[in-house]
């Protein structure tokens, strides 16, 4: 497998990454037209949150934050800077292992529960995206998970676990005051609805000689829940908006929030999820860690019917299991509406 992390640094782009011009980001980074419009960044005032009226207006900035972006940003969120950069540290040593070391890990097979790969998901010989990635169950560090992360480099597997288990602590958080601002139980969201293994994507960008002709990540919609994602200090990440793309712009500390399908379904249409993609640099190697909270596989997914109301507000989805939700968004190319038709009741 040719990885660009294998590769010393590239001089020029080779064909198979150059994009035709109607599919390349007219919005590049350096582009200044999106800054008119800046995506929120909440304050989690964390450890005071059992302050009532905190915790309630903190929970309608999400809403407020989720309904217009999708997309936001959170700070004092309670995860260490030492905990984050230490994982960050261990996992960039893996993207930097020699590549014989990394040639067992190798595979397009997505039943593996540890795989590095390049581009997309599929390589189907179309052009490919410029970006690595290892995909893998990150949380609970239960013996089926644990068994087939790496060795090496030793600090991965203890900062790994270190980190997921606050991730995870600030995802339930995340999902509470989601709840409560929605005016639901606020262990709506608590049970099977989060309760699959957590997947983790370590996405490795490295500089690009010429970013105006690549692109880092497709543009998709998330599958899952929610994602909780560090991008540390370099740009990439956009995010579609009333028909633009956002740049979203790196937070020192900061947390970028988006919600999967799922929760889009749940919350019948109330929070989207909401289509992002990743463009490339010449300057620094950009690492973005998501973590991706998971219903279980076989979690009934539908609106909650507090949401819904049969004469205003009907379902706009149709209950399923979540691993039908999986098939179908294989099936369906990540596309946005061509997953979501599956699963849609249309009222006429
Ligand atoms: O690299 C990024 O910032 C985006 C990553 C992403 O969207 C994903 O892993 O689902
Ligand atoms: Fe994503």
């Amino acid at each position: 497998m040719e990885l660009l992390c294998n590769a010393p640094a590239h001089a020029t782009v080779p064909d198979r990454y150059v994009f035709p011009p109607e599919k390349r980001a007219a919005l590049q980074l350096n582009d200044d037209a999106t800054s008119d419009v800046t995506l929120p960044i909440i304050d989690l005032h964390h450890g005071t949150l059992s302050d009532n009226r905190r915790r309630i207006q903190v929970a309608a900035e999400i809403i407020a934050a989720g309904k217009e972006y999708g997309f936001f940003q959170v700070v004092n969120h309670g995860v260490g800077d030492d905990a984050v950069q230490a994982f960050r540290d261990a996992a960039a040593g893996f993207f930097a292992l020699p590549a014989e070391e990394k040639l067992p890990y190798c595979s397009y097979d997505m039943s593996k529960r540890f795989r590095l790969a390049t581009s997309t998901s599929y390589d189907r010989g179309e052009t490919r995206y410029w970006r690595d990635y290892v995909k893998f169950r990150c949380y609970p560090p239960s013996d089926d998970n644990v068994r087939c992360w790496p060795s090496r480099p030793a600090s991965f597997v203890p900062r790994l676990v270190e980190y997921c288990e606050a991730v995870h602590g600030l995802a339930q958080t995340l999902l509470a005051l989601i709840a409560e601002g929605l005016g639901l139980d606020k262990g709506f969201f608590a049970g099977d609805l989060s309760g699959g293994d957590t997947h983790m994507s370590l996405n490795y960008y490295p500089p690009c000689p010429d970013p105006t002709v690549t692109m880092g990540l497709l543009a998709h919609c998330d599958r899952h829940l929610l994602t909780v994602l560090s991008q540390a200090d370099v740009a990439g990440l956009q995010a579609r908006h009333g028909g633009r793309w956002l740049l979203v712009r790196p937070v020192p500390g900061a947390f970028v929030i988006n919600f999967g399908h799922q929760m889009e379904i749940v919350t019948n249409g109330v929070l989207a999820s909401v289509e992002h993609r990743a463009v490339t640099n010449s300057v620094a190697v950009r690492m973005s860690v998501a973590t991706h909270v998971h219903p279980t596989d076989g979690c009934l997914i539908r609106p909650a019917p507090e949401l819904v109301d049969e004469e205003a507000n009907p379902a706009k989805y149709r209950e399923f299991m979540f691993s039908e939700f999986m098939e179908a968004y294989d099936a369906a190319d990540a596309s946005r509406e061509g997953v979501l038709e599956f699963f849609k009741i249309h009222h006429d």
